[in-house]
């Protein structure tokens, strides 16, 4: 007789604007009791997910992050090169890692993915050091994560006001990129670091973007005019930007490095999630195939 499958869900109860109490009883009801034992864990506090991955991942063979991108971030991160599966049922604001993986949102559809147990290595990367799964970046998306963590309501529409709010007021940074020494660009809106396609919500920067091929792009997007905005818009939701003249990519295998020259300690983000920096200068790294994920 084969021995069942010991799977952990970890629920982040804030993400989103969900409520999360229906979860246990959708994983009681259709995960496939003959293939699986399971145990549920809820996060007590920010990057309390990235600990409790930490000290499960030898117990089990997958882990399950319930929640949105920060969620799947702070689990992902623990079990980069370990033999445990990071699964998804996206509950945020946002889902952009699983929809880039074409994670179902219903969660009964998601619990179904998860019986069928399809494991595949994606690639990973790190930012001085902290892992990141979907994107990292500087500028005004950290702008907007740093906003977004501070406002009391979660959800798309949160996003949408912060940003029409900030943009005219934004001052971009300058910033001194370069990769294998080769010096590339200086002072966009924003500089995006993409293994995945999308912030969320179909909000597509990196159009290119596949988390398997061994590849990340660096983005930029320079600053616009506000009439631009529209199109802009429409580009990003069609999966089109990469047509637009404020957009330029460029695709890495290596290591990238951002200096950002007119502050101190300046922010980023990491797959969504606001973070401040203690240097100015910044270290991007590709860890190819390093974690398992169901899909
Ligand atoms: N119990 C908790 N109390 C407060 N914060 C928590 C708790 N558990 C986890 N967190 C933090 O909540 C943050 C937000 O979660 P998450 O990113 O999953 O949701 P979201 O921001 O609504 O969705 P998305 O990232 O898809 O837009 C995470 O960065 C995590 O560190």
């Amino acid at each position: 007789m084969h021995s069942k499958i010991n799977i952990l869900f970890i629920i982040n109860p804030i993400s989103g604007v969900g409520k999360k109490n229906l979860i246990p009883k959708a994983i009681a009801a259709h995960l496939s009791k003959e293939k699986f034992d399971y145990k549920i864990e809820y996060t007590q506090y920010p990057s309390h997910g990235q600990k409790i991955a930490l000290e499960n991942k030898h117990l089990y063979q997958a882990i399950v992050a319930i929640g949105g991108d920060g969620t799947v971030s702070e689990i992902g991160a623990s079990l980069i090169h370990s033999e445990c599966a990071l699964g998804i049922i996206p509950c945020g604001s946002g889902n952009g890692i699983a929809r880039h993986l074409a994670i179902p949102r219903k969660i009964k559809k998601a619990i179904e993915k998860i019986n069928a147990f399809n494991v595949t290595s994606i690639d990973t990367g790190t930012c001085n050091q902290t892992p990141f799964i979907g994107l990292c970046g500087f500028g005004f998306d950290a702008h907007i994560a740093e906003a977004f963590e501070k406002h009391t309501k979660r959800g798309f529409s949160t996003y949408i006001k912060l940003v029409s709010k900030a943009y005219s007021k934004y001052k971009p940074h300058h910033y001194q990129i370069s990769i294998n020494d080769q010096e590339v660009k200086h002072n966009p809106l924003l500089v995006c670091i993409a293994n995945s396609s999308q912030y969320g919500n179909g909000f597509t920067i990196s159009p290119i973007s596949t988390m398997q091929d061994g590849k990340f792009e660096l983005i930029f997007i320079a600053r616009f005019p506000l009439h631009a905005i529209p199109k802009l818009i429409k580009q990003f939701f069609s999966k089109q930007i990469h047509h637009s003249k404020y957009f330029q990519s460029i695709t890495f295998e290596t290591q990238v490095k951002v200096n950002i020259t007119d502050e101190k300690t300046p922010s980023f983000h990491i797959d969504g999630d606001h973070k401040q920096s203690n240097t100015s200068s910044f270290d991007i790294q590709l860890l190819p195939k390093s974690l398992q994920v169901l899909v």
